[in-house]
């Protein structure tokens, strides 16, 4: 069953010079999938979450998530919503300096005003989940950035939303903390069974999905499913990439996966 709709969505930013992001992009993503969203750079990724997420309105064509548009709910309703049922993860990992790791990861059981045990408790699993219990009681500023980024993703998951939205989660990762990231993301997803949409230009990172759309102009350009070996779906996507004209693949295509 498909937890988010996209059909026919345009989105054209008005300005001096009009600006048409996206044209006319349909597709689905079913309940517990992991889908890659990859393109080039201005091919309308980010503008494309940005819908998703109801951070900005398409100019025409509806998305469904779990059969509601959430773009024709009246604000109060859109902020709960958008509370009760995304996730966000971001390559700058967006925590809150003045909090604490435990502080940024129970934040939205606060706005929810979520009971004190309830919130120990769901706090309790996702930290020792993610390995975070040691470095619960530090500031973002004194862990490491894969740290940072498995609270962002315990921030994500503490309300347990129907659907996370990552843009570039190993973005600002070495590629050692880029893997625990991702198996991290998969563990989620096979586990959970949580829904996760992850725009990025890593080919190794969209290898660990089970599926890769690529747009182009704001447009559809293909998508390719994983089969059972991690290593093959790379070399398909690469080859993908390579007639998007994504950039230096050649130099990927010997790589072997860790
Ligand atoms: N607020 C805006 N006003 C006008 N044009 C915009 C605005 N935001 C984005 N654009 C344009 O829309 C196009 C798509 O931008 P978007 O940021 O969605 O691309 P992207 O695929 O996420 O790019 P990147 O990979 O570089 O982050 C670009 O040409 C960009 O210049």
């Amino acid at each position: 069953m498909p937890i988010l709709e996209i059909d026919n969505m345009t989105k054209v930013y008005e300005g001096k010079v009009t600006h048409r992001a996206i044209n006319q992009l349909s597709f689905t993503v079913e309940e517990g999938e992991f889908l890659a969203i990859m393109g080039p750079s201005g091919s309308g990724k980010t503008t494309l979450l940005n819908m998703i997420s109801t951070v900005d309105e398409p100019t025409s064509g509806t998305i469904l998530m779990k059969g509601v548009d959430p773009h024709q709910l009246p604000e109060n309703e859109l902020a709960y919503f958008r509370r009760r049922e995304l996730g966000f993860v971001f390559q700058n990992f967006n925590l809150l300096q003045t909090l604490t790791v435990e502080e940024n990861i129970v934040l939205p059981l606060t706005l929810d005003n979520q009971s004190v045990d309830e919130m120990e408790k769901r706090l309790t699993m996702i930290t020792e989940r993610l390995s975070l219990t040691q470095i619960l009681h530090k500031r973002p500023n004194e862990i490491s950035g894969g740290q940072a980024q498995r609270t962002a993703i315990g921030r994500a998951l503490i309300h347990r939303p129907s659907l996370i939205l990552a843009d570039e989660p190993t973005g600002n990762l070495d590629s050692n903390t880029s893997k625990d990231v991702l198996e991290l993301l998969m563990q989620v997803n096979q586990e959970q069974k949580t829904t996760i949409v992850m725009v990025t230009h890593d080919p190794i990172a969209a290898s660990y999905c089970d599926r890769v759309l690529f747009i182009k102009d704001g447009e559809f350009f293909n998508e390719i499913h994983k089969d059972d070996r991690r290593q093959m779906f790379f070399q398909r996507i690469l080859n993908v990439l390579s007639l998007l004209g994504g950039g230096q693949v050649g130099d990927l295509s010997t790589i072997r996966l860790p």
